[in-house]
């Protein structure tokens, strides 16, 4: 029973109690409801977990701690961290079981098998929680793609589709490649202006994670909505990286990317009080999401009524695929709540379409400047300076770009050791079942890419270590991995990443762009914390030492 239909019942009660009562109202009021949420409290953490839950029987890691479960590791550790070693070390046919904060009980899907059923033959009975929607829906737009579900979602997916064909993204191969030259143009500042105010002969250290975040939005704006954000070109290229960008967008994004998981209380509240109770509360937190998310809404406003604009005049291509302009040009955004849909949408493009690609790159420019993957970062120059040897060129095609193999090696084996998204929930929508197991309406089912990516019995003993050559098995390119379960960096089924190729050759547009003009180098003694926020990427960003190579 949820919190708002108890606080309704327990008025009703007080009307018809207080009369027989020494209490007055409030009094009977306050003490039944806080009689009553106890109760709530003692079957939601104790009851149903440890005694009543039909998946109790399962298989797992035991529970360190009476009311909080295993939350303690999972706070620890990077997202997905515990579920890979839980998934090496627990035997198991197919699922395992946790305890979370306060006992909350999870499901964790160990199998391809398993997995496929999650998500493709039932992905619209798991589906979203609404925890997860209340709070980064704010910021990722409630009803855009990320969070519709069933009927809704497959209008939204066909209706979207055109803006992720093939034909389409290959195309869009120019334009990433020049923001990709940019943005090494911009670095590239950063270092002269460092080495002439003195210093620097070997290499000047840049927080690349500034950079790459800053390059996937103007790449989502420009290829994504037919926008310039021009957040490379307001950036400046002297001051710490945790000065303004100056773009209020860029500056927004990096609030709420750099702001950690909900905090403790909040998980504890949520558990007890709606939502929008919980969001209403003067926290730091609620404050900053509510600023970033209306500077987010302006934006789009904007960013709509130009190209609203732009079509009218017919300054645009009227076969223009982007994705607002497909939105604009289909009648799904026509009634009174269309702009407000359309920008929904938006702030799901925007939000899932540039941190997650940037984490990536820093993921990339982290693992290939460590000193025993430097001879890789040297082979893959000189793969780029072989296809281009008169330097950085002003375009190039997509056939270009699909002709470095051992780049394409690379950002598959990044995106495999290090999934921006590490771990993603879903909830069963009814009473259900998994591999055979009854799985009771409300479950919590834990996917993890992190740990699926690095499972041994998928990929072999060697799975923790970075090693490109294993993607040159397969004739395309692709490793011999046995099920689309076992890479799980975007999901895989209907609700699968729609960016996913996008995505992969934005990477290594940006990628090569930035290994052909630099060397990144770092001792690899700095100890990493890659923890909380909505993706996988290290605390305090990337810096490197960045130098200039001779290219051409
Ligand atoms: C390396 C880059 C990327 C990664 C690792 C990634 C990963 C993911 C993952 C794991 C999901 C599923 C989340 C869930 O259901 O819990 C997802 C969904 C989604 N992604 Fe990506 N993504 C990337 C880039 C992009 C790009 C570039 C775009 C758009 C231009 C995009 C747009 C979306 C959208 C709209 C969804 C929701 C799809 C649906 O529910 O039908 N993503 N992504």
């Amino acid at each position: 029973m949820s919190t708002t239909n108890i606080l309704a019942g327990c008025a009703a009660s007080t009307i018809l109690l207080s009369r027989h009562t020494q209490f007055g109202a409030i009094t009977t009021f306050i003490l039944l409801t806080s009689l009553v949420l106890t109760c709530k409290l003692l079957y939601r953490v104790i009851l149903w977990p440890k005694l009543l839950s039909p998946t109790r029987h399962l298989p797992g890691p035991s529970s360190p701690s009476f009311l909080m479960g295993n939350f303690a590791i999972i706070q620890k550790m990077q997202s997905g961290g515990p579920h890979a070693i839980w998934l090496r070390t627990i035997p198991n046919s197919g699922l395992l079981r946790y305890l979370g904060i306060f006992n909350t009980e999870r499901v964790f899907p160990t199998t391809p098998e398993v997995l496929k059923e999650v998500l493709h033959t039932k992905s619209y009975t798991f589906i979203k929680p609404t925890l997860l929607t209340n709070d980064i829906g704010r910021i990722l737009g409630k009803r855009g793609l990320l969070f519709a579900e069933g009927e809704e979602h497959k209008v939204q997916r066909k209706l979207l589709l055109p803006a992720f064909s093939h034909a389409h993204i290959k195309g869009l191969v120019p334009g990433f490649w020049s923001k990709g030259v940019e943005m090494t143009e911009k670095v590239a500042e950063v270092v002269r202006a460092s080495q002439s105010a003195g210093g620097g002969e070997q290499g000047v250290v840049v927080e690349m994670g500034k950079w790459c975040s800053l390059v996937t939005l103007d790449i989502i704006g420009s290829s994504g909505f037919g926008y310039e954000f021009r957040a490379l070109e307001s950036a400046s290229v002297s001051g710490s990286p945790e000065e303004k960008s100056g773009s209020e967008l860029a500056d927004a994004y990096n609030t709420i990317f750099n702001m950690g998981s909900p905090s403790r209380i909040v998980a504890i509240l949520s558990l007890i009080f709606p939502a929008f109770l919980v969001q209403s509360l003067p926290l730091k937190r609620t404050r900053d999401v509510a600023h970033a998310a209306s500077t987010i809404r302006r934006v789009t406003a904007q960013i709509i009524a130009a190209k609203k604009s732009a079509l009218a005049t017919s300054q645009e291509d009227a076969e223009s695929k982007d994705i607002l302009s497909v939105m604009l040009k289909s009648n799904a955004y026509t009634g009174s709540d269309g702009e407000s849909s359309m920008r929904d949408q938006m702030m799901t493009f925007l939000a899932a379409g540039h941190e997650t690609t940037a984490t990536s790159m820093i993921w990339a420019i982290h693992t290939l400047s460590l000193p025993e993957n430097r001879h890789i970062q040297s082979r893959l120059r000189a793969e780029i300076h072989a296809a281009f040897p008169s330097g950085a060129p002003a375009t190039i095609t997509y056939d270009q770009l699909s002709s470095l193999k051992y780049l394409s090696h690379i950002t598959s084996e990044v995106l495999r050791l290090y999934p921006p998204v590490g771990v993603t929930l879903r909830v069963a929508a009814e009473d259900t079942s998994l591999n055979g197991v009854f799985v009771p309406k409300g479950t919590s089912i834990v996917i993890s890419p992190f740990a699926m990516n690095r499972s041994a019995a998928l990929w072999g003993a060697d799975a923790e270590e970075f090693r490109p050559e294993r993607w040159a098995c397969g004739e395309d390119g692709t490793a011999t991995v046995e099920s689309n379960y076992g890479f799980l960096t975007f999901l895989a089924g209907p609700r699968g990443c729609i960016g996913n190729v996008f995505a992969k050759v934005e990477f290594k547009c940006l990628l090569a762009a930035a290994i052909g003009k630099f060397e990144f180098e770092q001792d690899g003694k700095r100890e990493l914390v890659v923890k909380g926020s909505i993706t996988a990427k290290p605390r305090g960003g990337m810096p490197v030492t960045v130098r200039e190579v001779v290219w051409g």
